[in-house]
């Protein structure tokens, strides 16, 4: 068997469906770009999508990898986490040679001007590798005036089991902490747990991180994005947001690459790349 890209209806949403010779797919909605599924092999899940996820057109997907640009969360004027996650992106180039590829964009346009007056285009490429699923967000600048923006790949990972979980790769470093007014913390030196409401911000944060839960360990590798945002709501926040619920929260964490804190600036015609590659290392 070859490696396939496939258009399908998710929730009815246009969606891509990558699938390796191997057996690992991803699944990918117009809408917003969003990585919903990515799976190893055809039993493993790794991505959290919640089953109280909105089905409304313009509305936000609640898991997989929502793309946050041009401004992440309420660092600005914009709505919470931009637009892109709530608009259709275009198919552009498909490539199932090497590994099954696909980008999608989206451009300025009537939809993003009042919002944000700038001219851009965004380009997100998934690729399906063995064991690994490696997501590049592209910014152009194709305007004639500078711009800046914030941004970030808000992945929602599976879990197994919540108080088995750990994150490394962070201990070392201070953060602001968004669930205490962002106030800035002095390193743990330790691992992230997630007891409770859990939501950081490090700023300028290593590049590789490893998520256990239990005995299954994935590796979370950037390039290009300067910060780590990690997210759990904990019970009480997770029971009040009406697309998670009540213990939706014991399913998933969030490790985010973003750069927010000290956003990107672009010339014109200047291209700003980041990268997240989520590689599954051992585990069942
Ligand atoms: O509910 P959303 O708009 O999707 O945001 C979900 C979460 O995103 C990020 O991780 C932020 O750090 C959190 O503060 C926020 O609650």
């Amino acid at each position: 068997m070859t490696h396939s890209i496939e258009p399908f209806t998710r929730d009815d949403r246009p969606c891509l469906r990558l699938v390796r010779s191997d057996g690992a797919s991803a699944e990918v909605s117009l809408h917003g770009a969003q990585v919903l599924s990515w799976k190893t092999s055809p039993d493993r899940e790794r991505l959290y999508l919640s089953p109280n996820a909105s089905r409304s057109a313009g509305g936000a997907i609640r898991g997989g990898i929502p793309v946050v640009f041009p401004q992440f969360a309420g660092r600005g004027p914009m709505i919470k986490h931009g637009f892109a996650r709530l608009l259709e992106w275009q198919p552009g180039e498909m490539n199932v040679e090497e590994a099954p590829t696909a980008i999608l964009e989206l451009v300025d346009g009537e939809q993003t001007w009042p919002l944000w007056p700038h001219r851009f285009r965004a380009r997100l490429q998934v690729s399906l590798t063995p064991s690994s699923l490696t997501v590049q967000l592209e910014i152009l600048n194709r305007g004639e005036e500078a711009f800046e923006f914030t941004t970030a790949l808000h992945t929602y990972l599976r879990v197994r089991r919540l108080p088995g979980v750990s994150l490394t790769g962070l201990e070392s470093h201070a953060f602001e902490d968004s669930a205490r007014g962002a106030v800035t913390t002095a390193a743990t030196h330790v691992p992230v747990r997630f007891e409770g409401e859990v939501d950081r911000v490090y700023p300028d944060a290593p590049h590789a991180l490893t998520l256990h839960d239990d005995e299954r360990v994935l590796g979370i590798e950037a390039e290009g994005f300067r910060d780590t945002i990690v997210w759990n709501p904990g019970a009480t926040l997770a029971a009040s947001i009406g697309d998670l619920g009540a213990g939706e929260h014991l399913r998933f964490v969030c490790v985010e690459s973003g750069t927010v804190v000290a956003p990107v600036r672009l010339a014109p015609g200047e291209r700003w790349r980041g990268v997240q590659r989520l590689s599954e290392r051992t585990g069942a």
